[in-house]
């Protein structure tokens, strides 16, 4: 697992400012959410972070060290699943470490391992397409995590979802992190999931479009064990966070 440092970043498209200097700070192992109105900056700010465009200013640091603008340091988790539909369960997963040189048996061996831990147990020789889309969901997980075990970046992970499943991806999710301690940053625009999920929550406010570039108006840490989380929806303090996020959201 790893830190992450937003250090004052900016960014634009042309002549409009999308980022103004954003600071975000992502404790080793933990999960941080980052909730922003449509069209304020998150994707914008996930592709800086992920170094698939260099932010017109400021550092992006990954356990310290300066990773600003390099791409393929984090993972980097797309809201479509974005599975190969002709591939296997287990060749889809496995791709990442095959894409950075490793031996294709070495690399399915490695995954095969986790399958059992990402509840794909049976499903190694079976095609996307026949996988249910909460499975589709911890596939494309597994994928992201090979690529990178230290810090996922996860855009809308769950939002394809319905209630049921989404729950249960929750608590899924929370054991996987704590397992495999890695640390993610996640964008959601489900307050409630936020709460539920997040160890600290930022909230991301702006209109670029309308000449306000966005920035990060607060934070809001939510200290609850991972083992009480299943239960937490149902307390005064859930309820707490999520006014104090709604206030932040303006
Ligand atoms: N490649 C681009 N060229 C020009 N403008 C862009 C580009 N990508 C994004 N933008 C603009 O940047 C702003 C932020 O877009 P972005 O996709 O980062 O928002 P978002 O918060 O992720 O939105 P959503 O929640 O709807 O996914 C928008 O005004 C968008 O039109």
């Amino acid at each position: 697992m790893a830190s992450l440092d937003i250090e004052d970043v900016s960014q634009g498209f042309g002549d409009i400012k999308v980022l103004d200097a954003i600071n975000l700070h992502v404790e080793s192992g933990q999960v941080a959410c980052l909730l922003g109105p449509s069209g304020c900056g998150k994707t914008t700010l996930f592709h800086a972070i992920a170094g698939l465009s260099r932010p017109w200013a400021g550092r992006v640091l990954l356990d310290g060290h300066d990773i600003t603008g390099q791409s393929g340091r984090l993972a980097y988790m797309l809201q479509k699943d974005l599975l190969l539909p002709h591939k296997t369960i287990l060749d889809n997963v496995s791709l990442p470490l095959v894409l950075k040189g490793e031996p294709r048996d070495s690399a399915r061996d490695k995954a095969r391992e986790l399958l059992g831990l990402f509840g794909l147990e049976g499903t190694q020789d079976r095609w996307p397409a026949e996988l249910s889309g909460g499975m589709r969901q911890r596939a494309a997980l597994l994928r992201s995590y090979l690529f990178s075990r230290e810090f996922m970046l996860l855009d809308e992970p769950f939002s394809a979802l319905d209630a049921f499943t989404k729950a249960d991806m929750h608590e899924w999710f929370l054991n996987v992190v704590d397992t495999c301690g890695t640390t993610a940053l996640v964008v959601t625009h489900d307050i409630d999931e936020a709460v539920k999920l997040a160890d600290i929550i930022y909230v991301m406010r702006g209109a670029p479009q309308r000449g306000e570039p966005a920035h990060i108006v607060g934070c809001e840490p939510v200290a609850c064990e991972r083992s009480q989380r299943a239960s937490f929806s149902l307390t005064p303090a859930f309820l707490d966070h999520k006014r104090r996020v709604l206030n932040l959201l303006g």
